[in-house]
């Protein structure tokens, strides 16, 4: 068989969120694909009640799910969040829209999701996943890669491309930094972030309203809740790590719920907060900016090995499935010619996925300094009246981001032109 007729072979580094649903990508376009994930099959991992952990999906996520018709099949299991509820600290609550009745953005577990981009990507039997395989080494000039199994064997294979998904901390970046002109920056904030679990009342009933995206905004700190198919939140509590340390005792961390999330307590319970709080650890966030993504015809990075944000517009899921959608149009445009779709890819996809860093950033620092409820609640009431004044013109930020796929860098453009206009 000639070259040409022989089917192409990639190498997905890591079975995460964007890994496994960049095998289903190119399960379509029928490439052999091995997908290589160093943890164990988490569809093997028993479920523990109460450590769901979920994400915000929003139309660039679910426009990159239809592609590969898993849409469907994801959004089936999430629970629509049309509306932000804002818990002031005297307990008053108050509704902002995302925007119309049809725009709103799905809470969806992260493990359900991870699981059924797996098994769909396995259905194909060109596509194998390699659970317990660390990437430790690859050569860009041969294709070989180099794995660890948790055994401790060493296992090799040459591929025609390696697709680098394995998240912040990537090793396929790890070695094209090491064999181009790489830019790269990173940047740890302050603040970490620590999940507690929300769980249903006695009645086995949602604890609080059920569609929306809850938050607690209290300027330096920050707590937000998405509900899950089980009647229970995960509440995602961010606070710089010195306050986190500061918290040595139950009466600290009651003192410091009853100050900043009174309305909680009860919801969540106090025992359990206090055996959850001291159980768990704050995790730290990264923003990770590079440049190339790729090196000749022989690697990518895509995903957060690309471009890791802080999590504060909820996109990284989003636009490392966008990645995806990106990848396989260049593939289209160029017939499958790598290496042409893979230089392309960085040259139009670098700009959109720094700007959704930024983006992130930025309103970090913006909910950090000013945005307490009031201010968070007002900023948001003037945007949707000026979308409703000017709606072809006046599209807020947040929804050019979450309910269109108008690149990136062209939301913070579009939101400059408003600015001067404001
Ligand atoms: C607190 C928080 C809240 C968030 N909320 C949202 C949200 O609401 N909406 C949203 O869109 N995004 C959200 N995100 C971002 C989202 O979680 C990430 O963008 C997303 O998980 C990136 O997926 P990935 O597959 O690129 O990387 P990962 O999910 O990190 O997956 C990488 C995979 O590679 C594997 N791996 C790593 N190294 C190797 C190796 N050497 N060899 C083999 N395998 C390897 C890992 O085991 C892992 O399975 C949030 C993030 C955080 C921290
Ligand atoms: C699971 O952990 C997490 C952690 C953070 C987030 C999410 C899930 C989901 N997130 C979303 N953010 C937006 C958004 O565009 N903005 C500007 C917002 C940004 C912040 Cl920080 C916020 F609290 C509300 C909004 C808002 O507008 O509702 C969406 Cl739209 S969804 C943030």
């Amino acid at each position: 068989m000639s070259e040409e007729m022989r089917k192409k072979r990639v190498a997905v580094i890591g079975g995460g969120l964007v890994g496994a649903l960049n095998a289903c990508y190119f399960s379509r376009r029928k490439y052999k694909v091995d997908v290589y994930e160093m943890r164990s099959d988490i569809r093997k991992v028993e479920v523990v009640r109460g450590r769901s952990i979920n994400l915000a999906l929003s139309v660039r996520g679910r426009e990159a799910l239809k592609m590969v018709e898993m849409e469907e099949e994801v959004i089936n299991k999430g629970i629509r969040m049309y509306s932000r509820m804002i818990h002031d600290r005297d307990g008053t609550l108050r509704i902002i829209p995302y925007g119309r009745k049809d725009q709103y953005i799905m809470s969806v577990d992260r493990r359900h999701l991870n699981e059924v981009l797996l098994t769909a990507a396995e259905k194909n039997p060109d596509i194998t996943v390699h659970f317990e395989h660390k990437l430790v080494n690859c050569d860009f000039n041969t294709g070989e890669i180099v794995l660890k199994r948790s055994d401790g064997t060493i296992v090799k294979d040459v591929v025609d491309a390696i697709i680098g998904c394995d998240g912040a901390f990537s090793a396929v970046r790890n070695q094209i930094m090491k064999n181009t002109l790489f830019n790269y920056q990173q940047e740890y904030i302050p603040h970490g972030y620590m999940e507690l679990n929300m769980p249903p009342t006695a009645s086995d009933e949602f604890a609080m309203a059920i569609n929306h995206l809850h938050i607690w905004a209290r300027n330096e700190y920050m707590m937000i809740a998405l509900p899950n198919q089980d009647k229970s939140f995960t509440l995602t509590l961010f606070m710089p790590f010195n306050i986190f340390d500061s918290i040595k005792t139950e009466d600290d961390l009651m003192n410091f719920f009853h100050k900043n999330f009174q309305d909680s307590i009860p919801l969540i319970g106090e025992k359990e907060l206090k055996q959850m709080f001291f159980k768990s650890k704050a995790f730290p966030l990264i923003s990770i900016k590079c440049s190339p993504y790729h090196i000749g015809n022989k690697a990518l990075i895509m995903g957060d090995a690309a471009h890791a944000s802080v999590p504060f517009y909820g996109q990284g899921m989003n636009c490392g499935f966008e990645d995806c959608l990106v990848l396989n149009d260049l593939l289209d445009k160029h017939r499958d010619d790598i290496g042409a779709a893979f230089e392309e890819y960085t040259k139009v996809r670098t700009i959109d996925a720094q700007a959704i860093c930024d983006l992130s950033m930025y309103n970090y620092i913006e909910m950090r300094q000013s945005v307490n409820s009031c201010l968070f609640l007002l900023r948001k009431k003037v945007d949707n009246f000026l979308s409703w004044l000017f709606p072809r013109n006046w599209i807020p930020l947040y929804a050019m981001v979450a309910f269109t796929r108008t690149r990136y860098h062209e939301c913070i453009l579009k939101r400059q032109w408003q600015d001067k206009v404001r």
